[in-house]
């Protein structure tokens, strides 16, 4: 079998942020682990979809795999070669062959510079064809992506955003590469516009026999043009699967509802949460909608073992415990939100500030905070089901109340630690080239 045409391995871009000349030279800073150990291989010929929630790391992941950006750790290669050990013509080719097209058409062109000057550029930088059949090629190319042979003499300013999207496409094109990678192409475009860019770019992808990385965050976009499809989330790939292994067990009417199926969709909890987001067209379809809990946590400092364990609805209920994962949701985000109090991404603790982390509010339950207005407040049920960890809350819920937020959260981590916490889930293969890196599927790796 031949080597991939891009992979990524272990690869990490992290980037650190500082203000000024002297915290840079110091190395003081932030880390912000924007890509942090993801391994993924772009095969020749397919259409691999890369989606997640902005910030997710998507971007970042694809400039390093085309060399546009610096990479921290692990390795990127092309065609089985590292990118730091082509030089001289294979770095030519290389820097050819793969093309990148930019969320933002406008930024990628000179306002000065009218249509077909733009489309004839990288023909003359690469030395394409010979300049007496430049003109010739650049009508061949605007005709290509759907422009006529007269918008090469019009400026980018009295272009819409589509046909500036479809210059950038003629202009990747020019260099006759086979490797394209599209990163959120239709995000900065009217829905009509949308869909004309996507069938014109999963048409030009057919009949050049291009191999595409296509980013997106938005699912359904990714369904439609991808063969195969990795799911991403603060930094890392979670989830590789076929738009069927996402998408028919939980959008499929026959499968049925979840509680009818009566077991679990074979997905990543995230993936899962994206998929069901999704509007259905089908006014039958009776799964629900999966609302995680809090926001993304930030990249400078991930949550440890799995990243998203902090907004899991199945989350992996601590060893000595018999509890659901149901009513062990609710006394993760309980600690979650403690976690907060004291982090000082909400300053405190105060009364103020506790009540503002747990979402109490003082004018539905009153000037005096109570353990039973923060379980409702949390979604806590009135009794857990395992007395003896119902014990342990109690206990941390009655010195919140107390104002002593630390002693609460020493109680509920001790109490309450979920392996998905303590332990980096590793890819497990559920199927014929389905892969998920979730405690629920596999045999865990300590961090
Ligand atoms: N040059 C940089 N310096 C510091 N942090 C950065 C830099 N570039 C990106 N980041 C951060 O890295 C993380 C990943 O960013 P990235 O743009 O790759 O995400 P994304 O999934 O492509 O999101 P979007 O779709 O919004 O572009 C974000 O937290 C972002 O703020």
């Amino acid at each position: 079998m031949s080597a991939p045409v891009l992979a990524a391995r272990d690869l990490e871009v992290h980037y650190t942020t500082s203000d000024g000349l002297l915290e840079r030279l110091a190395r003081r800073g932030d880390t912000v682990r924007a890509v942090d150990g993801v391994d993924l291989a772009l095969e020749a010929g397919e259409t691999l979809g890369l989606v997640g929630e902005s910030g997710c790391g998507k971007s970042t992941l694809a400039q390093a795999l085309v060399g546009l950006e610096e990479t921290t750790g692990g390795t990127v290669t092309y065609r089985g070669r590292t990118l730091e050990s082509l030089s001289g013509e294979d770095r030519q080719t290389f820097r050819t062959d793969v093309q990148y097209l930019f969320q933002n058409p406008g930024a990628s062109l000179d306002p000065r510079l009218p249509v077909g000057d733009a489309v004839a550029e990288p023909l003359a930088v690469h030395d394409v064809v010979p300049p007496a059949r430049r003109d010739e090629r650049v009508a061949e190319l605007l005709e290509l992506v759907g422009l006529s042979a007269t918008d090469a003499n019009r400026y980018p300013h009295e272009c819409s955003g589509g046909q500036r999207q479809r210059i950038a496409i003629a202009r990747a094109l020019a260099v006759e590469p086979s490797v394209l990678v599209c990163d959120e192409p239709v995000s900065s475009l009217d829905a009509g516009e949308q869909a004309r860019i996507l069938n014109l770019l999963a048409d030009l992808r057919d009949r050049l026999e291009l191999t595409t990385l296509f980013v997106s965050h938005d699912l359904s976009v990714v369904d439609h043009v991808a063969d195969r499809i990795a799911v991403m989330y603060l930094g890392r790939v979670v989830e590789r699967g076929t738009p069927a292994d996402l998408f028919d067990d939980l959008l499929e009417p026959e499968h049925g509802t979840e509680d009818e199926r009566g077991d679990q969709p074979t997905l990543h909890p995230y993936t899962e949460a994206l998929v069901s987001a999704i509007p259905e067209p089908d006014p039958l379809w009776e799964g629900r909608r999966i609302v995680l809990e809090g926001d993304v946590p930030s990249p400078i400092d991930p949550p440890t073992g799995c990243r998203f364990h902090t907004r899991c609805h199945r989350l992996v209920p601590p060893d000595p415990f018999d509890l659901e994962p149901a009513e062990f949701r609710p006394v993760m985000t309980l600690r979650t939100r403690l976690d907060r109090v004291e982090s000082g991404a909400i300053r405190g603790p105060t009364p103020a500030t506790i009540r503002e982390a747990l979402g109490v509010s003082s004018l539905e339950s009153g000037p005096e905070l109570t353990t039973t207005a923060i379980r409702d407040a949390i979604g806590l049920p009135d009794s857990l089901s395992d007395p003896a960890a119902e014990r342990r809350l109690e206990a941390a819920l009655e010195a919140v109340v107390a104002g002593d937020v630390s002693s609460a959260r020493s109680t509920l981590e001790d109490a309450f630690e979920t392996p998905c916490e303590s332990c980096s889930p590793a890819f497990r293969p559920v199927a014929d080239g389905h892969e998920i890196a979730c405690r629920r599927f596999e045999e865990s790796r300590d961090e």
